[in-house]
């Protein structure tokens, strides 16, 4: 399959030793995982969030790409590590240091070990709009109806 070049940064010694660089885990991955670039083990206690650095900045560069961190279904299901802003958006033109923003939902302690995967990153296609207003839509079947309007069944 054929991949897109993405221009990375390494910010931290430890990555490709310690800590491992971002792979694909399968051939049919959609996402890669990201690691905590932490100095020591770290507790979220329940209800707590924390920002954690991944060691890794990229650079999309293309506007009609984005990337998108999402928490793993594993530690978000089993032990309640979901995202602070349930979902991350990593604009194009960003160079900083990729952050996740670990939330224990849970109501135990959880510890994040060194180099442990905590999120996925997903590179998405995008479309930016050029708004284009108008007094009136062409009428739709559904119009304005929504929130449950089509019913439950
Ligand atoms: O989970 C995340 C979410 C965002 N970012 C970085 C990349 C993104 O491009 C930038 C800004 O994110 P966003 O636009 O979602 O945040 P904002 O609160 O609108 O900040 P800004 O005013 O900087 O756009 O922060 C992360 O590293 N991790
Ligand atoms: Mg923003």
């Amino acid at each position: 399959m054929s991949k897109k070049n993405l221009q990375v940064r390494i910010l931290d010694d430890r990555i490709g030793s310690q800590i491992a660089f971002p792979e694909y885990a399968t051939e049919g991955s959609a996402g890669l995982d990201l690691r905590a670039c932490v100095d020591q083990p770290l507790t979220l206690m329940p209800g707590e969030t924390q920002l954690i650095p991944t060691g890794l900045s990229i650079y999309i560069a293309d506007p009609s790409l984005a990337a998108m961190i999402l928490p793993r279904s594993g530690l978000g299901h089993k032990h309640g590590i979901v995202l602070g802003n349930l979902v991350g958006l990593i604009d194009s033109d960003y160079q900083g240091e990729l952050m996740v923003s670990c939330w224990n939902r849970s109501s135990t302690a959880f510890t994040v070990d060194v180099g442990e995967r905590i999120a996925q990153l997903v590179l998405v296609p995008v479309i930016q709009a050029n708004f284009e207003v108008v007094s009136e839509f062409d009428a739709s079947v559904r119009g304005d109806g929504g929130f449950g309007s089509t019913g439950t069944r």
